[in-house]
């Protein structure tokens, strides 16, 4: 069960109050579609991204970066090896890495990735509900490509299995975003639904996760509860504003970028489940 007595309307502030005092340096191995966003989102919340992926590059940068985001959206196998290498370089240098497992069970090709940078020692793996029972089920199938068929509250006991198994905090993202580590869960209701319809909005979700540990490391469990609230919070925000999936997008970073103390600590939806 979650810790029902912590504030988390003060802790998410904190960390977004973090993020931009600190403006970690967030290393992304992502996919091609999500590039932009990505960044984008990360230099909304006041971090700082670099896309960088060249194997020959990783042992100069990886060590130096406050945290590693790995996103397998558009893997092939040339991609593989420096996912692996950038994950092995930040545990051995102390920082955070986070997981994201795009279409974990679309091929065995995807699945096996998967499950090999599991084994790596993520930090946080976050992905939405189908791709979380593929991973802690080890299934192809089930799933709609990079889209969800399975509502994330689906995916509460194979999280669970997943965090234990894996050592790491796992979080679903969906109508309710579920964060666990194995015992302590808790459900994370910002958001809208057409988010959904806006390509790497979970891409960027786990990027925003990636430099909110970069901040506490010792913290995962908050930090990611927290990105997912803020950035739910954001697109609840430009919402008010958004006239279609189009100017959602805008609307979102530019919210992101203008949340004050006052929104954060009269939105935030966290709660034990
Ligand atoms: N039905 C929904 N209501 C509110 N927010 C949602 C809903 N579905 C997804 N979201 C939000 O959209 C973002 C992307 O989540 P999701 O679509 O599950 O990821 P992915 O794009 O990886 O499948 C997350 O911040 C999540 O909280
Ligand atoms: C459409 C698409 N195809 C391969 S990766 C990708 C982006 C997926 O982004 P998200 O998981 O955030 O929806
Ligand atoms: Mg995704």
């Amino acid at each position: 069960m979650g810790d029902s007595s912590a504030d988390w309307a003060g802790i998410s502030w904190t960390f977004l109050a973090e993020v931009r005092r600190r403006s970690p340096l967030v290393q992304c191995i992502t996919n091609f579609v999500s590039m932009d966003l990505m960044a984008n989102t990360l230099l909304a919340a006041g971090a700082s991204p670099a896309m960088l992926h060249s194997l020959q590059e990783l042992p100069d940068f990886t060590p130096n970066a406050d945290a590693l985001c790995v996103n397998v959206g558009t893997l092939t196998a040339d991609w593989l090896p420096a996912m692996k290498l950038a994950a092995e370089l930040a545990v051995r240098s102390g920082r955070p890495w986070v997981l994201d497992p795009v279409a974990a069970g679309a091929s065995g090709f995807r699945l096996n990735a998967c499950r090999a940078l599991v084994g790596l020692k993520p930090t946080v793996i976050r992905g939405n509900g189908s791709e979380i029972i593929a991973l802690a089920n080890a299934s192809v199938g089930s799933t709609k490509g990079v889209d969800s068929s399975h509502d994330s509250k689906d995916a509460v006991e194979a999280a669970k299995s997943l965090a234990q198994a894996s050592e790491a905090i796992v979080a679903v993202s969906g109508a309710v975003d579920i964060i666990t580590d194995g015992k302590r869960v808790v459900g994370a209701s910002n958001g809208v639904p057409m988010m959904q319809n806006i390509t790497a909005t979970g891409c960027s979700v786990t990027a925003l996760i990636s430099a909110f540990v970069a901040v506490d490391p010792s913290r995962a469990f908050e930090a990611t509860a927290s990105a997912l609230s803020i950035f739910g919070i954001a697109g609840e925000i430009g919402m008010e504003m958004a006239k279609g999936p189009a100017s959602l997008r805008m609307h979102l970073i530019d919210s992101l970028y203008g949340l004050d103390q006052a929104a954060v600590l009269s939105f935030v939806k966290i709660s034990s489940i």
